[in-house]
């Protein structure tokens, strides 16, 4: 017996192996995928009517920094370098581990309701992250953002809590959880330290979540201090490779966007960002050509103002399909793709797809709704029309974390009632100090 059939779904594998099935099942059991097809001998303690919805993978958000749901409409319409050193880093000063607690369980609350089976974080206090992760039920790969800032003596107390965290989070909670290491970017922390930030994580087989040029003024700052771009930084001190994520990746010259495919870098895309902070427009379609895997991140709530991978996916086109003044560019079913499949990649983990043998992280979206009526395609109603809100069900590692848009795992009333009380209590201490 297994234990749970989704059946009467219309089914969006995202395996170019086995297609789309208009009409069928998914079977799982201790946490993976053990049948997808047209119909199933199976039983199951638990049976799933899917009718009227499109069965698919979850999304992966590859660059979030969770915690800072806290800061949802607390500094807009300002300029990055104003909006991280005037605004947030200040705020960030004030943070406690419980309102990192507060804020992370409202981002796991909102992507758990949103579609979103696992995120790649950034942030403080990450022991606490890691234990709302662990009892929410999503799946996450964790890092300590680590700012280093030139200062050698703080490089290595960074780099001993980057360390100490990697040692005890990889692997935990069942594998849901991983944890990398996160230099917080290139002109944030120095060449030095960045060397160092690799040797060990190739020693402790762990990854690296970085930001790479995400401005022009960090384009022009490396050129001044370094004589070359981040890229070529980072290239030239051996730091790319498969276990490298890079968020942003917007000021790319061509060159850059080679040696970041030639070396498998993931590069997580996060348009809502990039456009709310007039960073610039990433070079997606071209990276895209070069057969480099490009995956999909919000960002912090900060600087988006949600963590809703609908709407990622839908500017994520939109934006393409403007820069390249092209409205064929990142068509519809590529950039769920990015959102599913190429974000697991670049996470490692075996999912993006609905194949037997994979992760059971499965969600349920409504289309039985007026904005996703009539349905022609379902890649397009997805990705054009729905929204965050639309997704019944989510499934993740097995365990239905949201079953007919209730959530099972959280307790929502008090996840909203402690994050409003957590924010305004934060804003009072960082008003009080300026
Ligand atoms: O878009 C961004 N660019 C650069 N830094 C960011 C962005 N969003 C958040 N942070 C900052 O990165 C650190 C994570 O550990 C935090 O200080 C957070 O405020
Ligand atoms: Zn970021």
């Amino acid at each position: 017996m297994a234990d749970i059939i989704i059946k009467n779904g219309n089914v969006l594998t995202m395996d170019p192996e086995l297609g789309d099935l208009k009409n069928g099942v998914v079977v799982i059991d201790d946490g993976s995928i053990v049948e997808v097809a047209e119909s199933t001998e199976a039983t199951a303690d638990t049976v799933i009517d899917a009718r009227g919805g499109v069965v698919m993978p979850g999304f992966v958000n590859t660059h979030t920094h969770a915690g800072m749901t806290l800061f949802r409409g607390y500094a807009d319409d300002l300029p990055l370098a104003s909006w991280l050193q005037d605004h947030i880093w200040p705020a960030e000063a004030e943070l406690t581990a419980s309102d990192v607690v507060a804020g992370t369980n409202l981002a796991c609350l909102e992507m758990i309701k949103s579609g979103t089976v696992a995120f790649a974080d950034m942030y403080f206090f990450m022991e606490e992250v890691g234990k709302v992760v662990e009892s929410s039920g999503l799946r996450a790969a964790l890092s300590y953002g680590m700012i280093e800032l030139g200062d050698a003596e703080k490089g290595k107390n960074e780099l001993k809590k980057g360390k100490g965290f990697v040692n005890e989070w990889n692997g935990k909670a069942d594998g849901r959880i991983s944890a990398m290491y996160g230099p917080h970017a290139p002109n944030t922390c120095s060449k030095d330290f960045l060397i160092k930030v690799k040797e060990q994580a190739v020693a402790d087989n762990a990854k690296i979540h970085i930001h790479v040029l995400e401005t022009e003024a960090e384009l022009n700052q490396m050129k001044e201090q370094y004589g070359m771009c981040s890229v070529n930084m980072l290239d030239s001190i051996d730091f790319f490779g498969p276990d490298v994520l890079a968020a942003h990746c917007v000021w790319l010259s061509d060159g850059d966007m080679d040696i970041l495919a030639n070396n498998n870098v993931n590069i997580s895309h996060n348009p809502v960002s990039n456009m709310k902070l007039a960073s610039g427009v990433a070079p997606v379609t071209k990276l895209l050509d070069r057969d480099a895997n490009v995956c999909l991140g919000t960002d912090g709530c900060a600087s988006n103002n949600n963590l809703d991978m609908f709407d990622e996916m839908k500017t994520a086109t939109l934006l393409q399909k403007v820069d390249t003044m092209d409205p064929t560019a990142l068509p519809a079913r590529k950039v769920l793709e990015m959102a599913t499949i190429n974000g697991a990649k670049a996470l490692d983990i075996k999912g993006g797809m609905l194949r037997k043998g994979y992760n059971a992280d499965v969600i349920i979206v409504d289309m039985n709704r007026s904005h996703l009526t009539p349905l022609f395609d379902v890649p397009s109603q997805l990705v054009y029309s729905a929204g965050g809100s639309d997704v019944r069900t989510s499934i993740v590692n097995g365990k239905v974390l949201m079953d007919d848009h209730k959530v099972l795992c959280m307790d929502e009333q008090k996840i909203i009632d402690d994050a409003k009380e957590a924010a305004s209590d934060l804003v009072s201490r960082v008003d009080a100090k300026n």
